[in-house]
C-alpha cells in the first residue's frame, strides 16, 4: 500500500547539509497498522512527511496505492493526496470554527455538495464519538476530543491511508489509550491502512502489526511486532523493548544471586504463562525458581510476558530446568549485567 524505496532527504541549513534520511526502504501492506519508533532526531517526522510529499525526498521513490507520487504532476499529486489522511501531535484545528465546521470547511473546499458534506460530518463525528459536541469550539474541548475532531476531519475525505505523526504524544495515558482504541477501530471497521510514528514503544505494542526502528536517519530493524519483541537484534531495539520491562535490580544483588545459580529471562507468548512452568520446575528438579521482576503486556494479537528469574541450584540441575522450560516453548536467555546503567538482557 505504501512503498518507500531507498529514500534519502538532505536539508540544506546555514550550518551545512543535514541528512535526515539515508536510503530508507519501507513497505506497509494494505490493511495493516505499521509503527515506526525512534528517539528524537531519528528522522521519523521527515519519513512520514515524505509519504504524502509534505517533504519531497532528495532521492528515492514513494508509491502509495498503485501510484508513484514522486513522479506525479502537481495537479495529480493534489488528487492523490486526498487518499492520504494525516493527524498530528498538535491537532491543527481551526480555532475560530466549530467542531462541525472544522470538518465541513475542507470538504466544501474540496467541492463536495451540501448534502454530501452533511452526510460525512455526521458519519465521521459519530465514528469518533463526538456527535454531541458538534457546536463546540476547539477551546472548549479536551486534548483527546480535539484529536478525535482531527481524526474525523481526516476520515471525512475517505482516505485509504492514515498517517499519524505522534498523534498521542501530547495526551495523558488514559486519553492515549482511548485514541489508540479508536485507531484500532478505524483500521478494523473501515479497513484503513495506518502508518504511525512514535517515540513510545507502548504505542507500537498496543496497536501495530509490524514495526521499524529508526536511528540517525536509517531503519536499523524492522519486522512483525512479536518477532521483534522476542528476537530483537539491534541495541536500540532492545533498549525500546526493555523500556516496557524495567529490571532495575542492584548489581550487588545480581552478583550475589549469580553465585547460587543463573539469572535468566523467560519470554512467553499467548496463553502460555511462565508461572505454572516454574511451579513444575520447582517440583521436578532440584531448583528453586525465584521471580525477580516480571510483566505481561498485551500486544495487538496476543499477550506477551517476560519474567526475570533466579534459578537457584547446582549447574546440572539448572541446565535441566532450562531445557525443560525451552521444551514448553518458553524462550530462555541469560542476563548479562555490567553496572546499573547498562544492565541489559543479552
Ligand atoms: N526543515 C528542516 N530543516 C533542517 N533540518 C531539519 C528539518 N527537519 C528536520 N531536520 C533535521 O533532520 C533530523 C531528523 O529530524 P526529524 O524531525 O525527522 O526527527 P524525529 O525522529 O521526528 O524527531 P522528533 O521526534 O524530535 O521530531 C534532525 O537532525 C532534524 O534537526
Amino acid at each position: 500500500m505504501i512503498r518507500l524505496t531507498e529514500i534519502s532527504k538532505t536539508f540544506q541549513t546555514k550550518k551545512g547539509a543535514v541528512k535526515a534520511l539515508n536510503q530508507v526502504s519501507l513497505h506497509v501492506k494494505k490493511g495493516e497498522i505499521f509503527g515506526v519508533v525512534g528517539y528524537s532526531g531519528a528522522g521519523k517526522s521527515t519519513l512520514i512527511r515524505c509519504v504524502n510529499l509534505l517533504e519531497r525526498p532528495t532521492e528515492g521513490t514513494v508509491v502509495v496505492g498503485d501510484e508513484e507520487l514522486t513522479a506525479l504532476s502537481p495537479q495529480r499529486l493534489r488528487e492523490a493526496r486526498k487518499r492520504i489522511g494525516m493527524i498530528f501531535q498538535g491537532f491543527h484545528l481551526l480555532k475560530t470554527a466549530t467542531v462541525r465546521d472544522n470538518i465541513a470547511i475542507p470538504l466544501r473546499l474540496a467541492g463536495h455538495s451540501k448534502q454530501e458534506v452533511e452526510r460525512r460530518v455526521d458519519t465521521y463525528l459519530d465514528i469518533v464519538g463526538l456527535t454531541e459536541r458538534k457546536d463546540a469550539y476547539p477551546a472548549q474541548l479536551s486534548g483527546g476530543q480535539k484529536q478525535r475532531v482531527a481524526i474525523a476531519r481526516a476520515l471525512s475525505h475517505e482516505p485509504e491511508v492514515l498517517l499519524s505523526d505522534e498523534a498521542t504524544s501530547a495526551l495523558d495515558p488514559d486519553t492515549t489509550e482511548s485514541i489508540l482504541q479508536l485507531l484500532l477501530k478505524i483500521n478494523e471497521e473501515l479497513g484503513i491502512t495506518i502508518l504511525l510514528i512514535t517515540h513510545e514503544m507502548a504505542v507500537i505494542q498496543k496497536v501495530c502489526d509490524r514495526m521499524a526502528v529508526m536511528e540517525d536517519g536509517e531503519i536499523v530493524e524492522q519486522g512483525d511486532v512479536l518477532t521483534i519483541f522476542t528476537e530483537a537484534q539491534h541495541p536500540t531495539t532492545k533498549k525500546f523493548i526493555n523500556s516496557l520491562f524495567p529490571q532495575d535490580l542492584p548489581p550487588a544483588l545480581m552478583a550475589e544471586l549469580k553465585d547460587s545459580g543463573p539469572i535468566v529471562t523467560l519470554s512467553f507468548v499467548g496463553a502460555q504463562s511462565g508461572d505454572p512452568a516454574l511451579a513444575t520446575v520447582a517440583k521436578r528438579f532440584d531448583v528453586y525458581p525465584n521471580i525477580l521482576s516480571g510483566n505481561i503486556t498485551q500486544l495487538k494479537q496476543q499477550p506477551y510476558g517476560r519474567l526475570m528469574v533466579h534459578l537457584k541450584g547446582k549447574p546440572e540441575e539448572t541446565q535441566r530446568a532450562i531445557r525443560f522450560l525451552e521444551e514448553q516453548q518458553i524462550r530462555v536467555k541469560g542476563v548479562e549485567y555490567h553496572d546499573r546503567r547498562d544492565q541489559r538482557i543479552s
